[in-house]
């Protein structure tokens, strides 16, 4: 209904919203979100594997060969589908290897990835060190300049948008938020806060970035009760702080 109604509505302007789902890197969970875009004007699919040597070897139980191999037969698998974007994200990229990430990326862009997202998963970097995995990626992955590189940040540390815009300081061009932050644990960037930062600042520090969205609509939208009720709060973050320092 999502891919159909909204991903079928053309702005005034003429923009037409990407509707995309995310999937695991199997061919089931593909399927399953090929099925929820493929209506859409604009159809995504993002398909994820985790990339650190802790969740390769105790959560995925795959070799690091194993993980580039299953990367790029499954983004090749979702683009054989008949989708055109496809997003791939090194999960736990924050705590990756950097080589790497450099070899499966360059293998997700080879089998037709055409978004690369770097996520944060636990909320672990620090904004020099964020911006800077994104400047390595850019310099050292073949086939990035013709991706779009994207941030995900958690905000574990209380730095998700510090570091989102370390990562569009760095070359990152799609900033992945939500609205007043919510999302797992202490929650995602917010939207809010990155949207504002860019617009006062991003003439002056960012290289000229600016974003397409209409400032005047954040507060109506922060302000949904069902949002309001599921702002991440300081409890939580505390207690994902004190999970980190339990190790
Ligand atoms: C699936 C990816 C983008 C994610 O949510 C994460 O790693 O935090």
């Amino acid at each position: 209904m999502i891919a159909k109604e909204v991903g079928n509505h053309v702005d005034d302007d003429g923009y037409v919203p990407v509707i995309c789902g995310l999937s695991r890197c199997n061919k089931g969970d593909i399927d399953a979100a090929w099925e929820g875009v493929r209506y859409a004007l604009r159809p995504r699919i993002h398909t994820f594997i985790a990339t650190s040597e802790i969740h390769m070897r105790h959560k995925l139980r795959k070799t690091p060969e194993e993980v580039i191999q299953i990367a790029s037969e499954m983004v090749a698998y979702a683009r054989s589908l008949g989708c055109e974007d496809v997003e791939f994200s090194p999960e736990d990229a924050g705590r990756s290897d950097t080589e790497f990430l450099y070899r499966i990326l360059t293998e997700v862009i080879k089998a037709g990835a055409t978004t690369l997202n770097i996520p944060d998963t636990v909320g672990y970097t620090l904004p020099s060190e964020f911006g800077s995995l994104i400047a390595k990626i850019k310099a050292n992955t073949p086939g990035a300049e013709n991706v779009i590189i994207s941030t995900h940040c958690q905000n574990d540390l209380g730095l998700a948008t510090a570091n989102t815009l370390a990562g569009a300081y760095n070359g990152d061009r799609q900033l992945e938020v939500t609205i007043n932050g919510i999302g797992e644990r202490a929650g995602n960037a917010s939207l809010q806060e990155v949207v504002m930062a860019i617009r006062c600042r991003g003439n002056e520090l960012l290289g000229g970035l600016y974003t397409g969205i209409n400032s005047k609509h954040i507060s109506v939208a922060s302000r949904m009760p069902i949002l309001i009720d599921l702002k991440p709060s300081d409890e939580c973050r505390k207690s994902a702080i004190s999970d980190l320092e339990r190790g």
